[in-house]
């Protein structure tokens, strides 16, 4: 069993309590006398989700930014979070982490309840945790809403952090405004909140629009089918990297995007275009949602084949 798809499977046979939602979503909803919780765990691994001479500040936002998009994904408001923390022997680190940290935890208005500090071997990457404590007064929207029919829209634009990490490797020169889009996420927390009540299926883009995009088809038993020309991209990833279909399959699949995917019925399209005008976020439609299975691409007219890999999967 090597695969992270296959692993979480096996899990499914362990976590039948209907809060796990079959492993199938962003989050657990635990109802809790007429209010609900909704609780998240992502890590962040050195070489894995940030590198080794990324700023120790940033990764302290990303540990928290990755797990708000999930609370943002269903919806839920922030409510407190539980940290696991890796000591390498690097006090300057830690230090710069805090300080980061601090900063982090002021922007979301985040209260730190607790969690858990060990010591690794210097070798060993640091790998840090976070649990997320949300709360929704309303519906949780889930993965499985998508009905033939609806629209598929996405927030904000695609591949600017898969540019931005490219930028990093390369040691290329290239726009700033991708590299923070890398290091410093930013969870659609208002927009999530806003939209819960208005869509049909909602995620967060994480590994890659169009593996999230196969997830939301496969958990609601429906067929997607996405238009890359309507996938909405920065004008510095333009200038980076063109808008081509090849520059748009490498965006689709890239991850790291941590922007919202979510299905609505044609008769919410105004409201959102008028939520999206009153918080000053992208909300586009991008695709639609079909009787059937799978994801299906086109570009324009044109009908494209799959690309082999539809994102990231940890192995
Ligand atoms: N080690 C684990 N133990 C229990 N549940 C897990 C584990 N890893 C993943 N899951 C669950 O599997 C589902 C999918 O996880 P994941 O793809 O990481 O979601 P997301 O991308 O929203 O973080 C979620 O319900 C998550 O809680
Ligand atoms: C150094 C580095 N290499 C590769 C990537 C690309 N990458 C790693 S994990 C990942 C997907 C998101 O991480 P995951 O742990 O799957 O978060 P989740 O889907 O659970 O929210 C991506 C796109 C990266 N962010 N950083
Ligand atoms: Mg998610
Ligand atoms: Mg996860
Ligand atoms: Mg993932």
């Amino acid at each position: 069993m090597s695969s992270e798809t296959a692993f979480i499977s096996a899990l499914r046979r362990l976590a039948t309590d209907p809060a796990a939602r079959g492993l199938a979503d962003d989050a657990a909803v635990l109802e809790l006398g007429g209010t609900r919780l909704v609780l998240t765990h992502d890590m962040v691994v050195e070489g894995v989700h940030f590198l080794a001479d990324d700023p120790p500040g940033d990764v302290a936002w990303k540990l928290l930014a990755v797990n708000l998009s999930d609370l943002a994904a269903k919806g839920a408001r922030p409510l407190g979070a539980l940290m696991g923390y890796s000591l390498r022997g690097d006090a300057g680190w830690d230090r710069a982490f805090l300080a980061g940290l601090e900063e982090a935890l002021a922007a979301f208005s985040l209260p730190l309840l607790g969690g858990d500090t060990v010591s690794v071997p210097a070798t060993a990457p640091r790998a840090l945790g976070l649990t997320a404590i949300g709360t929704s007064a309303g519906r949780v929207p889930s993965r499985s809403g998508a009905k033939a029919g609806q629209t598929l829209w996405v927030s904000g634009t695609i591949g600017d952090a898969g540019a931005g990490l490219r930028i990093l490797r390369d040691g290329q020169p290239g726009a700033e405004a991708l590299v923070r889009r890398y290091r410093r996420p930013s969870p659609r927390l208002s927009a999530g909140g806003r939209l819960a009540p208005l869509v049909g299926a909602m995620m967060d883009v994480s590994d890659g629009l169009l593996i999230d995009a196969g997830r939301m088809a496969d958990a609601s038993g429906v067929a997607i089918l996405i238009d890359l020309a309507r996938m909405p991209l920065s004008s510095e990833l333009v200038e980076y990297g063109g808008s081509g279909r090849a520059a748009r399959l490498v965006a689709a699949t890239a991850g790291d995007d941590y922007e919202l995917l979510f299905s609505a019925p044609f008769a919410a399209a105004q409201e959102i275009f008028a939520l999206a005008k009153e918080l000053g976020l992208s909300l586009l439609p991008i695709g639609r949602v079909e009787d059937g299975s799978g994801l299906s691409l086109r570009d324009g007219e044109d009908l494209v084949p799959r690309p082999e890999s539809l994102g990231w999967e940890h192995r």
